[in-house]
């Protein structure tokens, strides 16, 4: 890479300038019509009520209001949507005008005499007459050579097929308001050293797109369209939800036509890592897509029931006493999130076709108006129907008539007087304006005491039905809780078909005690949600055409099936990286993400591994590296740091002492991100509430919801994903940890550390840490 000379500088300065220029006009042109499409909006909204014509007296007139509003609203909308689209293209301009491009390549096409000079930035500008691209947008097809090529013979894909020709010259800018503040002539990679002057930045509380340094094997990913389902295995800190944010980017560019922000929808770990990356696309000119947590949507899905928070899991597992309860626990777990248990559950399901369906008693006031055995026999009487769920929507439909029946007959019961005579004035007259409109009544009728009575009489009966109505429409009916509760005994009786585990009964007596409290524990959600969706009919998210699954190594095989059925239009990417494992099931045999090609078709499937790591410093990454019993080797980017440090304190007083000198010296070294990871939540509570006095701190929860610069305190999983300057260990002794299943998150609470990284520990240290070279950490024995 070569620094370049005085004339070229210029020359290229002079060229921004020109850009610029042109950029300032454009955005002279928008803000006249804008301000004029402003003013619009601004005196629509003013006489949105003048230009309507509101009439409700009679029939006609009310249409007539109607088509009024509507009109006057669709114009409105109209504008609205204009003004929109111009102010996106404002800001974008605006965000071109302070640094219009970073990147250029000379590209000489084959049959070609001259090379065309493509300078490449956030988005495309064209010169006056629309005919050359002053900027060519990073996504364009043409851009995707500046990634993947060295000077020397390149191509693209185009619609037509592979262009090809030669790279004469790739050059890289650094621009800040309008000026050019470095620039490079670039050989093999991509600069190394804007990458290096990125990459020494402090931690942001948001994560930055990296379109000028994107590299040639995250660009394999971004642009990645040949496979349905696309599985990322990639080291901490190698860029894969920066990929992932970029690609969503690429994904809108590339379909515009006919994708939309709301038809992606990316899974991520926890509410914090939500507001980390939230204001990638939208610095990238894009909307965001949908983001959810597979918690939240468990939890949506599954409204009548409280479902346990996954973390609330994982704080059980990580600090459990591990006595038999513990280990029972864990055994349940490992069983529930498996594809044998999903295969037991449709045998069940199958065999609730001939026999075993379990429905609710329906009651209206306490009187049982259809008994449960009454709708056993009537699913049992439908034998030509041949799925459940087409039987149950039948069930439904007879029920709700049976309804009907009852609304005829309650009609003349006491109760509907009683109720007739207690309506207050005001119900009364509620009513009597309702069933006007409606025009329930002739002429004057309503003078007739008769007819009065009956109306009145059939609109509290109706008024009382309802609810029990809606639960029916929405399947109520249906004993789903006892037919989970079934499934154990069921599977238990035909054993002789499965290999269940030995502690079975035992954990049916876990689940079911649950159960009795209302509640299901996490490794039930997916599974009880898999039943009720086989009974009462899948729901399908049709409109997600791409679905992103961020820390994929955390999904079940039981999940990642599962997933596979509810998004069966969507493309999937799938980004995880094994050694980041935190969940119990996760860590174990059935491992999903490492199985990728058991859960997803050969030919369907494209794996990329991403080695490199840009997050942490060399030395960071060559200490955490060594915890690893894989072979997995990941590559460190050459950005030099203090080597990372192991604090032996005597005991715990000491080691807050210790940690409150620590934080005191990184705060004055400018760290603006220092995070104190501990192991659980119980642990951060008790680290907090030692440490508040002392330092200004920042307690994270499960539900903490925003990333803020400070000193934070954070319980170990609830890292994920995120990035600090400086990681302090608060305790990593071998009593807290020890367990082989810990081994992943105590590696993931160290690779989240950018800078430095500093473990403290009272007495012996963990034998992972006992494990790594004495070189690659220096030891200070405080004890
Ligand atoms: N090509 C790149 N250019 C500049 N910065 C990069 C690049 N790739 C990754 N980074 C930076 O490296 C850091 C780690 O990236 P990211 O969080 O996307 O990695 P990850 O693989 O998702 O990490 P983890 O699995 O450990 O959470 C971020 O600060 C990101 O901005």
């Amino acid at each position: 890479m070569a620094e370049i000379n005085e004339n070229i500088r210029t020359e290229e300065q002079k060229r921004v300038d020109t850009v610029i220029e042109k950029i300032e006009k454009r955005m002279e042109k928008l803000e006249s019509k804008t301000g004029n499409l402003k003013q619009d909006i601004v005196s629509l909204r003013k006489r949105f009520w003048e230009d309507v014509t509101v009439n409700i007296d009679d029939p006609d007139d009310v249409i007539e209001t109607h088509a009024s509003l509507k009109q006057q609203a669709e114009l409105l909308g109209e504008r609205e949507r204009s003004h929109g689209q111009f102010y996106k293209q404002y800001k974008n301009l605006q965000r071109l005008k302070s640094s219009p491009y970073f990147g250029r390549i000379d590209f000489l096409e084959e049959g070609e005499k001259e090379a065309e000079q493509i300078y490449i930035g956030l988005f495309s500008l064209m010169d006056d007459d629309d005919e050359n691209f002053l900027i060519y947008d990073w996504r364009a097809p043409i851009s995707s050579m500046y990634y993947d090529y060295a000077p020397g013979p390149a191509q693209y894909e185009t619609m037509d097929g592979p262009i090809k020709g030669e790279i004469e010259l790739k050059r890289q800018y650094i621009i800040r308001d309008g000026k050019i503040k470095g620039l490079f002539d670039t050989g093999i990679t991509i600069g190394d050293e804007i990458l290096q002057t990125v990459l020494s930045d402090q931690a942001d509380t948001q994560m930055k797109n990296i379109v000028a340094t994107i590299q040639k094997e995250q660009n394999a990913i971004i642009r990645n369209n040949k496979k349905r389902y696309l599985v990322v295995q990639g080291a901490a800190g190698s860029g894969k939800t920066s990929a992932a944010m970029q690609r969503v980017a690429y994904l809108l560019y590339r379909y515009r036509e006919t994708l939309k922000a709301e038809n992606i929808l990316l899974f991520s770990p926890n509410q914090m890592f939500n507001s980390y990356v939230s204001t990638v696309l939208p610095e990238l000119g894009e909307d965001n897509m949908e983001q959810s947590t597979f918690y939240q949507y468990l939890q949506q899905r599954l409204k009548n029931i409280d479902v346990e928070n996954p973390y609330t899991q994982l704080e059980y597992i990580l600090g459990g006493k591990r006595d038999e309860s513990y280990q029972l626990r864990k055994k349940s777990i490992q069983f529930k999130v498996s594809l044998q248990y999903k295969e037991i559950i449709d045998q069940y399901v199958e065999e609730l076709l001939t026999k075993g369906i379990l429905f609710k008693n329906i009651r209206f006031r306490g009187e049982l108006i259809l008994s449960k055995n009454e709708i056993v026999d009537y699913f049992y009487s439908l034998k030509q129907i041949p799925t459940i769920p087409n039987r149950i929507s039948c069930v439904k439909e007879w029920i709700l008539d049976k309804l009907q029946e009852l609304e005829k007959n309650e009609q003349s019961k006491e109760w509907v007087e009683e109720e007739r005579e207690l309506l207050s004035k005001e119900d009364y007259l509620r009513i009597y304006r309702k069933l006007q409109k409606q025009q329930r009544f002739t002429e004057n009728t309503f003078n007739d005491f008769e007819r009065e009575e009956q109306l009145i009489g059939e609109w509290v009966v109706r008024r009382r039905i309802k609810p029990l109505r809606n639960k029916i429409i929405n399947l109520a009916f249906l004993d789903v809780v006892g037919l989970y509760k079934q499934l154990f005994t069921w599977a238990e009786a035909n054993s002789a078909l499965f290999s269940l585990p030995e502690e079975w009964q035992e954990i049916k007596r876990l689940t079911v005690e649950k159960l009795a409290t209302g509640e299901l524990f996490y490794e039930d959600a997916t599974p009880y949600l898999y039943l009720k969706d086989k009974l009462e009919g899948k729901q399908i998210h049709n409109s997600i055409r791409h679905l992103f699954i961020d820390e994929a190594q955390d999904y079940s095989p039981f999940q990642f099936s599962f997933l596979k059925e509810i998004f069966p239009n969507s493309r999937m990417t799938i980004l995880g990286d094994m050694n980041q494992s935190i969940f119990t099931h996760s860590i174990h045999d059935e491992h999903a993400f490492a199985k990728s090609e058991d859960l997803f078709p050969g030919e369907e499937l494209e794996k990329i591994v991403l080695t490199k790591s840009y997050r942490s410093t060399k030395q960071i990454v060559e200490f955490t590296e060594e915890m690893l019993t894989d072979e997995h080797k990941i590559e460190p980017f050459n950005r030099v740091g203090e080597i990372p440090t192991l604090t032996i304190s005597p005991d715990k007083s000491k080691l807050l002492d210790h940690i409150i000198e620590k934080v005191t010296d990184l705060q004055n070294k400018g760290f603006e991100t220092i995070s104190i990871i501990c192991k659980t939540a119980a642990e951060a509570n008790e680290a907090y509430d030692a440490l508040k006095e002392s330092l200004n701190l920042r307690l994270i929860r499960k539900e903490t919801s925003s990333y803020e610069k400070g000193i934070l305190i954070i319980p170990s999983y609830l890292a994920k994903g995120i990035e600090f300057d400086a990681v302090i260990i608060y305790n990593c002794a071998d009593d807290v940890y020890n367990q082989e299943d810990e081994r992943k998150l105590f590696y993931t609470a160290c690779t989240r550390a950018m800078h430095e990284l500093h473990l403290y520990s009272v007495g012996k240290p963990s034998r992972f840490v006992q494990a790594v070279d004495k070189t690659k950490y220096k030891l200070i024995d405080r004890s």
